[in-house]
Parts: C-alpha cells; sequence; structure tokens
C-alpha cells in the first residue's frame, strides 16, 4: 500500500482576518477520504494552530512574539482538531494527534517511539494528524512552518509521496502574487541554485515560510527518496490526481532511495561547528569518488570544534559540499591539513583515525 503525506499550509485552512474555515476542513477531509478509498495510505501535517487562535485570543492580527503565537497556537490547536475531527467523522475515520518538536527528531529514541506509534495508527486505520507543538517550542529551535516538518514525518515514515498543499498552484518562475508574467514550472529534476533563486517569502498574513520553505522541504523529502509536489487542490478530485501524477502544481522528482536516518540527522538536523575549505581534489574524491576526506585535501579550517562534531565542507569556490563528522579537533586538523598520509602519521603518532571525515560519516549536500 503507498503511503502519502499530505502537508496543509495555513493559508488554506484560515480566512486572512484569523479563525478556521470550517468548509475548507470539510473540503479536505472529503479529499483524504477519496485518498483512503483509492487504496493509499495517508498521514496528514496539518498548520493553521496560530492563525485558528489568534482572533479568539483577542489579537487583531497574527502575532509575531513567541509567547503570544505559544498562547494562539494553544487555542488554535484544539479548534483545529475539533474541526478536523468533526470533518473527518463524516467519513468514519477516526483521527488522532500528533504533536511534535524539532528537538524530537534529535533524539533517535523519540523518533522510534513516535514512529512506532504512527505506524500502529495506520495499521488500525486511524488518520495521524501532525503539527509541531507550537506551545513548547522556542523561536531558535522551531520548524515555524510546517514545510520542514513535513519532509522529516514523509523521510522518517518512508512515504511514496509528498504533497504540499498551499494557495498557491505550483512553484513559479516568480512571486506570481507580485510578478503577473510568472509562469509555472511543471517538473523540477532537480533543486539548483538557479531554481532555489526563484522561490520567495510568504504572500499571506497567515501563512510563514512561502515558497522558499516549501523549496527547502523539496530538498529534504526528494534527498531522503521522497518525491514532492507542491500545488493546489481546490476542487473535488484534485487530491488523487496530485498523487497520480496529474496535479496542478509542480512535481520535484528523486533519484535516491530512502536515506538512513543517521544520515538524515547529519544532513538536515545537526548544527556545524566548523567549516573546512578542501581542495579540488578532495572535492571530486568526496563527491563523485564516494571516498572519505583525507588531511591532505583540507586547505584551511574555520570554527571552534572537537573530534565527533559536525562540520561544513566547502569547494574552494565557496560551494557547500556536504556534512561530515569530524575526527579531529580544530586545532589537531590545523596542524595535519594538507600532510600527505604518512607525514600525517607521523605528526599524531598514529593515535589518531587517518581520515578527517569518514565516508560513513559524510552526506553530500550537493
Ligand atoms: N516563485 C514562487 N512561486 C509561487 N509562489 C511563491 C513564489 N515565491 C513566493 N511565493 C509565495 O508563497 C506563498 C505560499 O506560501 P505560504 O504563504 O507560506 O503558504 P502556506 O500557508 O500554504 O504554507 C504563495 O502565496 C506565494 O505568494
Ligand atoms: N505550527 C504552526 C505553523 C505555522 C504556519 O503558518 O505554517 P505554514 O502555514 O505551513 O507556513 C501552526 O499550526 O500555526
Amino acid at each position: 500500500m503507498q503511503r502519502v503525506v499530505v502537508k496543509i499550509g495555513s493559508s488554506s485552512l484560515t480566512s486572512p482576518e484569523g479563525g478556521l474555515n470550517s468548509l475548507s476542513v470539510r473540503f479536505f477531509a472529503k479529499e483524504i477520504a477519496s485518498l483512503r478509498l483509492a487504496g493509499y495510505q495517508v498521514l496528514l501535517v496539518t498548520s493553521g494552530a496560530v492563525a485558528a487562535g489568534f482572533r479568539e485570543m483577542g489579537y487583531v492580527e497574527r502575532p509575531k512574539q513567541l509567547h503570544e503565537k505559544q498562547a494562539a497556537a494553544a487555542v488554535g490547536q484544539a479548534l483545529l482538531m475539533q474541526s478536523y475531527r468533526e470533518a473527518f467523522q463524516i467519513h468514519n475515520i477516526p483521527a488522532a494527534q500528533i504533536l511534535l518538536t524539532r528537538t524530537d527528531f534529535l533524539h533517535r529514541k523519540r523518533m522510534g517511539n513516535a514512529s512506532m506509534a504512527v505506524e500502529e495508527l495506520l495499521k488500525q486505520g486511524v488518520l495521524p494528524i501532525v503539527n509541531e507543538n507550537d506551545t513548547v517550542s522556542v523561536d531558535e529551535l522551531k520548524f515555524g512552518d510546517n514545510d520542514t516538518l513535513s519532509a522529516l514525518v514523509a523521510n522518517l515514515l518512508k512515504a511514496d509521496h509528498l504533497i504540499i498543499l498551499t494557495d498557491m498552484d505550483g512553484l513559479y518562475t516568480s512571486d506570481p502574487r507580485i510578478d503577473p508574467s510568472a509562469t509555472r514550472i511543471e517538473c523540477v529534476p532537480e533543486i539548483t541554485a538557479d531554481i532555489y533563486s526563484l522561490a520567495g517569502g510568504s504572500g499571506s498574513s497567515v501563512g510563514t515560510g512561502g515558497m522558499r520553505s516549501k523549496m527547502d522541504a523539496a530538498k529534504i523529502a526528494t534527498r531522503g527518496g521522497v518525491p514532492v509536489f507542491i500545488g493546489q487542490s481546490t476542487e473535488p478530485g484534485q487530491l488523487l490526481e496530485a498523487v497520480q501524477g496529474r496535479g496542478r502544481g509542480t512535481y520535484f522528482e528523486t533519484k535516491t532511495t530512502s536515506l538512513p536516518m543517521k544520515k538524515q540527522w547529519l544532513a538536515f538536523l545537526s548544527t556545524p561547528l566548523g567549516t573546512l575549505m578542501v581542495d579540488e581534489g578532495a572535492e571530486k574524491a568526496l563527491i563523485h569518488g564516494g571516498r572519505s576526506l583525507l588531511p591532505v585535501g583540507v586547505r584551511s579550517v574555520e570554527g571552534h570544534f572537537q573530534s565527533g562534531d559536525v562540520v561544513e565542507v566547502i569547494s574552494p569556490s565557496r560551494e557547500i559540499l556536504g556534512r561530515g563528522i569530524v575526527n579531529y579537533s580544530e586545532q589537531q586538523l590545523t596542524e595535519v591539513m594538507g600532510l600527505p598520509s604518512q607525514d600525517r602519521m607521523k605528526k599524531t603518532e598514529g593515535s589518531h583515525r587517518l581520515e578527517v571525515i569518514h565516508r560513513d560519516e559524510w552526506i553530500s549536500l550537493k
């Protein structure tokens, strides 16, 4: 059975003045019910807690301060779930609430627990409805928008499709709200820097990440082996069409199969504490040769790190090549960088692993 993660943004569920649009919630519930009837297993990632709750809190617009957003989400999340539960009940679909934070993804055990619970819900035919736990999340550790969250959930649960629904029918050559001559891009085989640069911020007063955060999400998911659709579903049947490759939006292809959890953490959740600039030979070895990084290929070192920390690796043209777990402290590496392996052995008396970054602890981000 194919597994689909559907993400619905605030802009599709709420009105600009705040408050839930229960007709929209009912519409999406029907769309999801049709998807399930067509034989797909569905998980829903939904935004809208802050937008649904701020008016009841007495705010005239979507709040900007953290404590106000936390409070609005506490009110709005209950309204959101109530509305979904009522809407799914019409189709006899039981729904469950799952609230996650970015920190949860940093702990393998917590992630294991969450995915076991989700698997059980799916097995029993319950629809998991995921949102960020906004009331306990602090700004520095927040997803903020739910695009990234939906991509990580899709990767974690090895989904076959990630469908990001928004108020725009796909990625355009520039923000169509600003540029009426913008045209839609139907298919993106690879998210290059040029494609990324087309995406702008949010055009609505309730959404947060805009197309840029959707592009980040598409990068994460496609890198993890999950193909992505970004677009609209406003007419009955369009969600199913989106999953079947006939949707109104943009498709992002993937060339890889699923990425192990450790590499996902390294690529998308870890915080690099330093930067290593490598030479062209090392760049080739890392990107095309699938090899480890050796001291001889390191040109310069920045940051403060110890052995075991995560560092970012950049090319001579300052392009980010990837991330890895480094086997040297910044001080040790400064002493041995540029040295051929034999000289390096003499210098550290063989007390070290030779590789600066072992290929098993490396993820390419190119
Ligand atoms: N290149 C682009 N193509 C399409 N939309 C874009 C582009 N750049 C920016 N946007 C904006 O992104 C918005 C969708 O993101 P957002 O407001 O965060 O919605 P959501 O709440 O669904 O996540 C669109 O309404 C649009 O104004
Ligand atoms: N977790 C937040 C998501 C905030 C948000 O606006 O996200 P999005 O609409 O996906 O850009 C909420 O439920 O309000």
